[in-house]
């Protein structure tokens, strides 16, 4: 008898994970973490979704979650036992047969340019590629001189567009650099009062089914308190304001000293008007918080800004 049949351990955890490279890289952050604090061991398995396949501007796609649905499904099939996902990516409506784990440590939340030089050395007329609504509104605030254009792609295929000289520069999530190992690459960073993330930005989920108990109490240990309760209250501003990914809305929590500061902004696309409004609370009353400060949004006419077109 071998020592490996006397000593079977523990079933290895089937984490799924999209294919990309940032992807992967964050998923087996997770698994590595998670087997060094649990000593279970932890098998990536890749899942296409839609939409890592589909050519369309994520813009256009109208719903959101393109990332999300394929990883759910396997969950609920029970082909993988838990997922990762960029937290941003999640869709707000949440799911009853699924269960939010736990948000790790937040990285940095903030968003990047990518080129030559910082926003305000670029000359007038400079073409700047980014496919978000909510970057392009924020950024013509800063620059409504340069030429802001619509790109997809992973980050590789978009910063090649800088390298090649298609474009000035690119703007990104700092996270995902980061996770890619291109954090070197970054000619700025925006401060959040500047530009306001995407709510939820930086952070990661970790998904099981709601019904696996004993997963969810180990995937416990991975969760990280402060980042729960700001991405909770930056996500309820986007339910509350009924947007999705792809909407001109900004949301930033920080929890300082047990007090979570949160600020919202919705900006009408061509950058000229904005609902901008900042709230503080306890952060047990996170998702409150988020609801309220939305509310107080719309009665200023987020909606209506929402509500333009975006292109
Ligand atoms: N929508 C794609 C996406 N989802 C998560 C990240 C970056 C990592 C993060 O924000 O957590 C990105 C790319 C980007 O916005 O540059």
């Amino acid at each position: 008898m071998t020592e490996s049949m006397v000593k079977a351990g523990p079933r290895v955890l089937r984490l799924g994970t999209r294919r990309s490279l940032m992807a992967t890289t964050q998923s087996q952050r997770v698994a590595d973490r998670l087997t060094a604090l649990t000593g279970r061991p932890v098998e990536l398995v890749g899942v296409t979704t839609f939409g890592d396949v589909t050519k369309a501007h994520l813009a256009q796609l109208g719903g959101t979650g393109v990332f999300v649905s394929a990883l759910r499904d396997k969950l609920i099939e029970g082909e993988i036992d838990f997922a990762v996902h960029s937290l941003k990516d999640l869709p707000t409506a949440s799911d009853p047969r699924i269960l939010l784990a736990a948000t790790p440590p937040r990285d940095d939340p903030r968003d990047a340019l990518v080129g030559a030089a910082k926003l305000a050395d670029l000359r007038p007329g400079d073409k700047v590629g980014t496919g978000s609504p909510r970057r392009v509104a924020q950024l013509r605030v800063l620059r409504p001189d340069l030429d802001y254009v619509p790109i997809r792609g992973n980050a590789d295929t978009r910063i090649g567009k800088v390298t090649s000289g298609e474009l000035a520069a690119v703007v990104l999530a700092a996270a995902g650099l980061g996770r890619l190992g291109r954090a070197a690459e970054i000619s700025e960073l925006f401060d959040v009062a500047d530009v306001l993330p995407a709510p939820g930005q930086g952070a990661l989920a970790v998904e099981c089914r709601a019904d696996d108990h004993a997963l969810a109490e180990l995937l416990a240990v991975l969760d990280d308190a402060r980042t729960r309760a700001a991405v909770i209250a930056e996500r309820a501003v986007l339910a509350a304001l009924e947007a999705g990914c792809s909407a001109p809305v900004g949301a930033y929590a920080s929890d300082e000293g047990h007090i979570l500061n949160l600020t919202a902004a919705v900006v009408a696309f061509d950058g000229t008007r904005s609902v901008r409004k900042s709230t503080a609370g306890d952060p047990s009353a996170a998702m409150e918080l988020g609801r309220d400060l939305a509310a107080a949004m719309i009665a200023e006419g987020a909606g209506t800004l929402m509500g333009e077109r975006t292109h």
